[in-house]
């Protein structure tokens, strides 16, 4: 086993083939020996190096003629080892040169000797101000470590000072936090239960269910989560299902469901009481919620296939309540998946918008007469949230916000249209979450 090439490999199939970076940790680690230790550096060095993957390519910059043109059978060699000799103490340099030479040797012994180049010439210059000659944005790109388009929308949309804070809290490194199951135990119990399994916690940021795990080993092996004391779950997504006012046996659509992670919420503060109609369009995801409702003894939710894109007329002025926890472009979950940075384009902004317009029109006839609905996304990109309610609101008198109103944090954004936006950092991600009544 060579955690080494297993990082590269992993980045070369998320950085050249799009996958998503959790699923191909996981997918490394399942059923094979890798030990904690091994596990450990391979996360890290994965993350960290989608994390700073510009920073690390402007200073390869500085050593070839363009990055571009590297062969990609050694780039992410070079990618990953900058990496660990500028952000990582506890590996030797010269250990992360000779393993990363060894490597090249592998995949192409012909360009090992310019890896070997490439590296120690980096070493001869750690103390260089690699922003010297760049352009105010550039310094931006290098500091933040993001693709310039991404840091003008933020700047455009939240103007400086917000716009910073969300380049600085997406580079946060986050704490697992988990959902208190309130149907098996309370949250003192919770917290009393982990701190007796060895684990470091702290109750959450907000929410009153939620605990941080700050220190421990896998959260998903231990007999507590089997036993559905509780789920992993962000806490600015634990806020969605609970700002939608939600009374014992109400009928709720949680339209865009899987793998469930809000709709078994829904099930959970309803007591069992009412019925969750949970749909998602891709069948084999079907089967994630209804593992998570049984682990969790939900016996409240009926899961089906459905396209929220496709009006379904059975469904007509049906719910008392809808999540619409609509597909979107992720902005504000880079914290956890940050190769979001780089697979996303303005163009998948603009195409996803669509696709929530013709959602949220289906969604809304589904609704009851002084009915409620969240839309929420966990993006902050202004076009996927404020501005589809305002779109919304203008075309349909039938429609108000009611105004969302959680607590005093510096990372909560109380619009002027009465949504929130949830500017991530150290302890939540970013989430836009807007609750609309049917007049
Ligand atoms: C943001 S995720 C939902 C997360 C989920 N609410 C949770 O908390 O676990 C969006 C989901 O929408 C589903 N989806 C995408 N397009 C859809 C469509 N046209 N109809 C129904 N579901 C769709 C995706 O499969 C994905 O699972």
């Amino acid at each position: 086993m060579n955690s080494r090439k297993i990082i590269v490999e992993i980045l070369d199939n998320v950085i050249k083939k799009g996958a998503y970076s959790n699923i191909e940790i996981n997918k490394r680690f399942k059923n094979s020996n890798i030990n904690d230790k091994d596990r450990g550096l391979i996360t890290e060095v994965v993350y960290g190096t989608l994390k700073n993957k510009k920073t690390i390519d402007i200073i390869l910059g500085s050593f070839v003629s363009d990055v571009k043109d590297i062969d990609e059978k050694v780039v992410n060699i070079l990618r990953s080892a900058i990496y660990q000799i500028k952000y990582l103490d506890r590996i030797p340099s010269y250990a992360v040169v000779n393993e990363s030479v060894n490597l090249a040797k592998i995949r192409a012994k012909s360009l090992s000797s310019f890896v070997n180049g490439v590296l120690r010439n980096y070493l001869r210059n750690l103390d260089k101000d690699y922003k010297k000659g760049l352009t105010d944005m550039e310094s931006l790109e290098y500091y933040f470590s993001f693709n310039s388009w991404m840091i003008k929308l933020f700047l455009k949309q939240y103007g400086k000072e917000n716009g910073i804070k969300i380049l600085k809290g997406l580079n946060e490194t986050p704490y697992i936090t988990v959902r208190t199951n309130i149907l098996k135990t309370t949250r003192e119990e919770l917290l009393n239960s982990l701190l007796v399994e060895g684990y470091d916690v702290e109750k959450g940021y907000i929410s009153d269910s939620a605990i941080m795990i700050k220190k421990g080993s896998s959260i998903e092996k231990n007999s507590l989560y089997t036993k559905g004391m509780f789920t992993v779950q962000d806490e600015s997504a634990m806020l969605v299902s609970e700002c939608l006012n939600l009374r014992y046996n109400d009928i709720v659509l949680d339209i865009c469901s899987a793998p469930g992670t809000k709709g078994t919420h829904v099930g959970e503060i309803l007591n069992n009481t009412g019925k969750v109609l949970a749909f998602d369009i891709h069948t084999h995801k079907l089967k994630l919620i209804e593992d998570n409702a049984k682990r969790l003894g939900i016996f409240n939710i009926e899961v089906k296939l459905g396209d929220a894109s496709k009006f379904n007329r059975q469904y007509l002025n049906s719910a008392d309540k809808i999540l619409l926890d609509v597909p979107c472009s992720g902005l504000g979950i880079i914290r956890k998946k940050p190769e979001i940075k780089w697979t996303k384009t303005l163009k998948d902004l603009k195409d996803i918008e669509k696709t929530q317009r013709v959602i949220l029109e289906n969604a809304w006839r589904y609704l009851k007469r002084g009915g409620e609905m969240i839309y929420s996304t966990c993006t902050l990109n202004k076009d996927e949230n404020e501005e589809i309610i305002n779109w919304f609101l203008r075309k349909h008198e039938d429609c108000e916000v009611e105004k969302i109103n959680l607590c005093k944090k510096d990372n909560i954004l109380y619009n002027t249209n009465g949504t929130v936006t949830i500017l991530p950092n150290k302890y939540m991600d970013g989430f836009f979450i807007a609750r609309l009544r049917k007049k």
